[in-house]
């Protein structure tokens, strides 16, 4: 585990993210604002928020794809850190397992990648190039490819808003499988309201720079719209984010809450 903010001091902490006072000012405006956040080792953190409310400024920045975050705090995330995009950016030029094994070393590094990709479903297609795969099956690879790593940290920024609804519920009950054998810590970025209860610990709500609400996911699997308890949840969090209820009267539940 390592700081690697400027500024920003190591401290023990037995959480795999620990985030104090992290700070990031873009166009004049502190878009994370002295924000606080703990992921446990394991745990499955969803994050909510308006659009533009610095979600993907705090992943880049865990990520270690910006540096330019200050504060009087801490900021320590573990160096092994798989990121999953809403594009699955494979390299077309690469044969899948190529793109699942990139960078991985060892004698044994296919048969991990080979290992991967049946684990997304996707057995004997090694050989197979990313554009011979629809848009779901190239996320899968994205997936193998992040976890075959076995990082300490995923972080997933919006990693099913181009799939179609079916697809995405697939996708869901795979990376929730993926993340129980596994067992990384995840940040998972969404607007996808649903989305965020069904496979998340906690749901977070960034807003003004801050986490505005954390809230235990205390659902039984499987966790199905519906319930009150459910509801209940789901009404917290859409009264938060500022959605007009009546707008969203006739929605289906499947299709999930853009609430961008
Ligand atoms: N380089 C930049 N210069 C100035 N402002 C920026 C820059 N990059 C991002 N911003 C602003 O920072 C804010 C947060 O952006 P960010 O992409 O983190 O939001 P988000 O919550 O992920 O949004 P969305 O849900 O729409 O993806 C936005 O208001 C954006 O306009």
């Amino acid at each position: 585990m390592a700081t690697h903010a400027g500024g920003l001091t190591a401290t023990e902490d037995r959480a795999t993210v620990h985030i104090d006072n992290l700070v990031r000012t873009l166009g004049g405006r502190d878009i994370l604002n002295r924000l606080q956040l703990r992921i446990a080792p394991g745990e499955f953190v969803a994050l909510l928020g308006r659009s533009g409310s610095g979600k993907s400024t705090l992943l880049r920045a865990l990520a270690r794809l910006d540096h330019d975050v200050t504060g009087s705090g801490v900021l320590t995330a573990p160096d092994d850190v798989s990121v999953v995009f809403q594009d699955a950016r494979l390299l077309p030029w690469k044969r899948l397992l190529d793109n699942v094994v990139l960078g991985l070393d060892g004698p044994d590094a296919a048969e991990r990648g080979s290992t991967a990709l049946a684990e997304v479903g996707l057995a004997g297609r090694e050989r197979a190039w990313p554009v011979e795969l629809s848009g779901g099956e190239q996320q899968r690879v994205s997936l193998a490819r992040s976890l075959v790593r076995e990082p300490q940290l995923l972080l997933a920024d919006e990693p099913f808003g181009a799939l179609d609804a079916l697809t995405r519920l697939r996708m869901h009950a795979l990376l929730r499988q993926l993340c129980d054998r596994h067992r990384p810590a995840v940040l998972l970025v969404t607007h996808d309201v649903d989305e965020a209860i069904a496979l998340a610990d906690r749901v977070a709500v960034l807003e003004e720079g801050r986490i505005a609400v954390d809230l235990p996911v205390d659902l039984p699997a499987p966790r199905r719209p519906g319930t009150p308890r459910y509801a209940t949840l789901r009404e917290r969090l859409l009264e938060r984010l500022g959605v007009d209820r009546t707008a969203e009267e006739g929605d289906e539940v499947a299709e999930g809450v853009n609430a961008a």
